[in-house]
């Protein structure tokens, strides 16, 4: 289970203060596929890596198993950090590793034994059905494959928690649901906790079960996707889920939208 018990952060430059996030308090439980949605600015990415401490809260407490993170020496929380994947938009691999190499990496980080290595890797290869671009390299992939191979990597130390940033945003439809379906498939072959983000609504009604809506760093909304999205609450999440139905039932009109400021509407 993860926790954020009233986490805020803020930015502080010469240029001005932010503040990405404002008390936020959220559960995840075990098992659920978590959707964090919000436009640009909003502060998922900032929001899902205060979860592993990429980013350290200004102030509140970040719970992961009952354990405190913000509590621990960075010993002891780059151990807990082997708890939870990561996975990215613009993927991160090596470049300069092939596929297989780029799945045993965290695996070699941890000292396993080479023939350890090479079995799970194997698993972890059949798991994402990539078999056969196991000596390929990075740029010899699609942008599907290569965020195949991302989650190769990200479960390769057998996390109980993935990390999802805006997974699918620089796909196409078929291949970012195709994605999803394996993210699903992960989930429920696997148990893993998911928490993802995105500023896709079609992402969330398509893999989450429970879902946050985030709106210049606080929280507005928050509950079953399925009640979420058939009986919003918040003004701002009707806005959203209003534009996202425009957007499907009337391709031509949203032309017209898109071309039209909105203050002069
Ligand atoms: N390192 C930083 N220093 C200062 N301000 C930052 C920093 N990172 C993010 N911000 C600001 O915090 C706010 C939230 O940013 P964040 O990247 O978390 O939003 P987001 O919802 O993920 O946006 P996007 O979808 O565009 O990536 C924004 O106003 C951003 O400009």
């Amino acid at each position: 289970m993860i926790e954020l018990k009233n986490v805020s952060k803020l930015y502080e430059s010469n240029e001005g203060n932010v503040l990405a996030l404002n008390n936020i308090d959220l559960t995840v439980e075990k098992g659920d596929i978590y959707g964090i949605m919000g436009l640009s600015g909003a502060g998922k990415s900032t929001l899902i890596r205060c979860i592993n401490l990429l980013e350290c809260p200004t102030s509140g407490e970040v719970w992961v198993d009952n354990v405190e993170l913000t509590k621990l020496s960075s010993n002891l929380l780059r151990q807990s950090r082997r708890n939870m994947g990561m996975i990215f938009q613009h993927y991160h691999l090596l470049t300069s590793r092939n596929v297989e190499k780029n799945i045993a990496y965290p695996l070699e980080l941890n000292g396993l034994p080479k023939n350890q290595i090479k079995e799970r890797v194997d698993q972890l290869l059949d798991l994402v059905g990539l078999k056969e671009k196991r000596s390929n390299y990075p740029s010899q992939l699609s942008g599907g494959q290569r965020q195949r191979i991302a989650i190769a990597r990200a479960l390769a130390t057998n996390p109980k928690i993935l990390l999802s940033d805006e997974a699918t945003s620089a796909l196409d439809p078929i291949t970012s649901r195709s994605i999803l379906n394996l993210l699903k498939e992960i989930n429920n072959k696997l148990g893993i906790t998911i928490v993802l983000i995105t500023h896709q609504m079609e992402v969330i009604e398509q893999i989450c079960n429970k879902t946050a809506v985030l709106k210049d760093g606080n929280i507005v909304e928050q509950g079953l996707v399925s009640r979420v999205f058939k009986a919003p609450q918040h003004p701002y999440t009707k806005l959203l889920l209003g534009h996202r139905d425009f957007e499907k039932h009337d391709p031509i009109s949203l032309d017209f939208f898109r071309n039209v400021k909105v203050g002069g509407l």
